[in-house]
């Protein structure tokens, strides 16, 4: 690939192409739930800036305070303390006890611009396709007739034009989940947020309401917030992400950082490369080379978009007299953009292998040492 295609798509993998405008501003946000004796900290001390026309996604396991964080951003639960701006308009603040709270007819307004999808879809199962969409429609200024155009351009939109009369019990979990899509557009909103929106569907289902909220996020402009469990829906469309744990957020980053570079052993587990590590060190175990020789080290190698070509392993062994073995070798596609990881094991003397790691660094190939003690604990 020519250099200049290579940097644009290496920028795009790093989400620096976006604009920066900010769209959603958390700052501290705390929310605090009091039972009876008991007291819940489900979100601590959260900041978090989402850009205009990102997707974000917020991953984590049950119970790490996602729904209660993504419910902040509408409202519909107000923090105990902190400050929530949307799209320029202070929702909630609380400085030193003194708290604000955008005025409910305002907030009302403001609600409309925030379209929200969940994990059952909550539709109306009495009401067709059509009039579900509809629904969302019915605070507003437009006559019935244009109302019902406007359901009928939404469906198409989502590709359900044709099952408009249908009822949402005859319908597929994916066809359900576009209809919630539809009908959550249905004010032009400038943020949907899908709280767990593909945890109820099947993987070929969960790939089409990814792709068509990509879509929308591009054709639209539309800011998506993507709440999830499932790191396979962020890799798929988020272009930012945040790791959440106990309440808190515990890593944020662009896509391919958090791929990289992840700093928690969550945000490993998430991203796979614990698994990948794993992987490599069981494939040693296996192959009884855990006591690596004194002139041997196992590196992980991360490329982007072009791949670790036999001839550079060649390379190695003609220019630096390293002898490479590759024991675990995996590719992910972020962004459309191929990311591979190789775990290898270099023999030679030190300071060739030095030269040889920084060679490597020098074709924008990703170098990480795995540590010995990684590998004897593994
Ligand atoms: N209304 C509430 N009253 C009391 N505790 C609550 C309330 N809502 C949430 N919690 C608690 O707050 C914590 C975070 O819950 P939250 O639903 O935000 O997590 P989550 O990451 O979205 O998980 P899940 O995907 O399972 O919903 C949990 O311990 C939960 O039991």
């Amino acid at each position: 690939m020519p250099l200049l295609a290579k940097q644009k798509q290496f920028m795009k993998v790093m989400g620096c192409s976006r604009m920066t405008e900010k769209i959603i501003e958390l700052d501290n946000i705390s929310v605090t739930f009091k039972q009876k004796d008991q007291t819940i900290e489900a979100v601590k001390n959260v900041s978090l800036d989402i850009n205009k026309g990102d997707v974000y996604g917020i991953v984590g396991y049950s119970g790490a305070g996602k729904s209660t964080l993504v419910r902040v951003i509408n409202l519909l639960q107000k923090p105990s303390s902190g400050k929530a701006v949307i799209n320029g308009d202070v929702f909630y603040e609380n400085i030193d006890g003194h708290e604000k709270i955008i005025e409910i007819n305002k907030l009302r307004k403001k609600r409309r611009k925030i379209g929200m999808i969940f994990q059952h879809f909550n539709l109306l199962n009495e009401q067709t396709v059509v009039q579900n969409v509809a629904f969302a429609l019915k605070h507003s200024s437009l006559k019935e007739k244009e109302i019902t155009k406007k359901s009928l351009d939404l469906l198409k939109l989502v590709g359900l034009e044709e099952r408009a009369n249908a009822y949402p019990s005859q319908l597929s979990g994916g066809q359900q989940q576009r209809v919630a899509i539809a009908r959550a557009l249905a004010n032009d909103p400038e943020i949907l947020i899908s709280d767990e929106g593909t945890s109820a569907l099947d993987p070929k289902n969960t790939i089409q309401i990814l792709d068509l909220l990509k879509r929308l996020n591009n054709e639209l402009g539309l800011t998506v917030v993507l709440i999830t469990h499932e790191m396979e829906a962020v890799k798929r469309i988020a272009d930012r992400v945040a790791v959440m744990e106990n309440g808190e957020i515990i890593e944020t980053g662009n896509l391919l950082d958090i791929f990289v570079h992840a700093k928690h052993k969550l945000t490993r587990e998430f991203v796979g490369t614990e698994s990948g590590s794993a992987k490599a060190l069981a494939t040693l175990k296996a192959a009884k080379l855990v006591q690596l020789d004194s002139d041997q080290e196992c590196i992980q190698l991360t490329y982007i978009g072009s791949s670790v070509s036999e001839s550079l392993i060649v390379k190695l062994y003609k220019d630096f007299d390293i002898i490479a073995s590759i024991i675990y070798g995996n590719i992910e596609i972020l962004q459309e953009t191929p990311v591979g990881a190789l775990f290898v094991i270099v023999k030679g003397s030190a300071e060739n292998r030095e030269k040889a790691i920084t060679f490597l660094k020098e074709q924008d190939i990703i170098v990480t040492k795995v540590e010995a003690g990684e590998i004897f604990n593994g």
